[in-house]
């Protein structure tokens, strides 16, 4: 029933307004199913390669289209090994993850389709857990995704104490308006960047405090605990040569740098910090979580890439204590599962993350909810954002 018949690639416009892959599937019992890839700014040095969207297409209607038919959707190993064969290397540089992910996801809908089941059902099955992700909400950022605005390339709210998906999604959405309150009273301008965050033209100190003063507002109405978090995507602020960390005219050493994270962790109570150090620094990641890792979480974007190997090592060394989960960063659905495992394995916690450029592709809410992940980050306001987060709402509400 779900062998499939067709699959069909196609370029459409991500949310920067760059090209990208859309794959549709289609199987011999009618089942149709539709992924599109979505892209990274701020890239880890060890993702699985980008291709531009039309070379990635030629490449992988020549290799992998043909392998595909005949395949079920239904066994989405299969599907996923097929695309592996196809490409024939370790990072799908010879088609591109970007088509790769895209009919790795597109396959898995046709099969729910034919299955007559949501995607996250088809995807976690029967015994899956009963709990719903936190959303984590981008409410203010800069670094590779705005241009003159914080160094710190997140600022995310965490509404930890909500008592449901819908209500933390709303939460989310009033942080960010409260931070557009707060920006507006201290006389500050500002532009969103490329997630919907707001990217003022301020210090990270200052933003430290605007988004303190919004999620004390925004808790005060709500009634539950909302804290936050941060991607600090420091691989970006590295500089190899300067052996530095990188704020403007001030640079810090790896030890200074621990330091600074472990400072921001207590003054401001963090629920989570991302990619806090270079991503080929597991030493000092080790060193950080065995100094804050009790009371906040230490995830691993750059530093982990989704892959199982380099997870592995992060384990070995007591790198982290959770893992951002990017179906594009590895490929397939399938190796997204299997690094989810691992991680839960270990006692790492999982969060099921969108990239800077999306598209209305709603695949990681699904995945968020199947994997019993504790958190999803995927924005907070922007029709690209706000597609997964409704999904989601959609998802607790039985209405998909
Ligand atoms: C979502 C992120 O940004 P990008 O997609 O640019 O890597 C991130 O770094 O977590
Ligand atoms: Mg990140």
């Amino acid at each position: 029933m779900t062998r499939i018949t067709s699959v069909s690639l196609r370029r459409v416009l991500d949310s920067r307004g760059n090209p990208t892959v859309e794959a549709d599937v289609l199987t011999e019992s009618g089942g149709f199913g539709r992924g599109a890839a979505p892209s990274g700014a701020s890239t880890g040095e060890y993702e699985a390669i980008e291709l531009p969207a039309s070379e990635s297409i030629a490449k992988a209607r020549e290799h992998a289209v043909p392998r595909l038919e005949g395949v079920y959707a239904g066994d989405q190993r299969a599907v996923d090994n097929a695309l592996r064969a196809a490409d024939g290397t370790d990072d799908f540089s010879a088609i591109g993850a970007n088509s790769a992910v895209a009919i790795s996801m597109a396959a898995a809908k046709a099969a729910a389709d034919v299955l007559g089941a949501p995607l996250y059902q088809h995807l976690g099955g029967a015994f899956r857990g009963e709990n719903f992700p936190i959303p984590l909400g981008n409410v203010v950022g800069g670094g590779e995704h705005a241009k003159e605005a914080t160094h710190i390339q997140e600022f995310l709210a965490a509404p930890v104490g909500a008592p449901s998906v819908s209500e933390a999604v709303f939460a989310n959405a009033a942080v960010h308006a409260a931070v557009a309150d707060v920006l507006d009273e201290r006389g500050v301008p500002a532009a969103k960047g490329d997630e919907g965050a707001w990217a003022p033209p301020i210090s990270d100190a200052d933003a430290f405090e605007v988004v303190d003063e919004a999620v004390d507002r925004v808790e005060d109405e709500v009634g539950f605990e909302i804290r936050f978090g941060l991607d600090m995507a420091a691989a970006e602020l590295y500089d190899d040569d300067r052996e530095a960390y990188v704020y403007g005219d001030e640079t810090k050493s790896a030890d200074e740098q621990i330091e600074y994270v472990a400072g921001l962790v207590d003054e401001y109570d963090l629920a989570y910090v991302e990619d806090p150090l270079d991503e080929n620094d597991y030493e000092a990641f080790a060193e950080l979580t065995d100094r804050v890792g009790d009371r906040t979480l230490i995830c691993g974007d750059d530093l982990f890439v989704t892959n199982v190997e380099r997870l592995q090592d992060g384990i070995d060394a007591g790198a982290a204590n959770s893992i951002l989960i990017k179906p594009n960063q590895i490929g397939t659905l399938s190796d997204a599962f299997d690094a989810v495992e691992l991680a839960a394995r270990n006692g790492y916690e999982t969060v099921i993350s969108h990239r800077s450029g999306e598209t209305e592709d709603t695949t990681i809410a699904h995945l968020a909810v199947a994997t019993d992940a504790g958190y999803i980050k995927t924005g907070t306001v922007g029709g690209e954002r706000t597609a997964k987060l409704n999904e989601l709402v959609r998802i607790a509400d039985d209405a998909v």
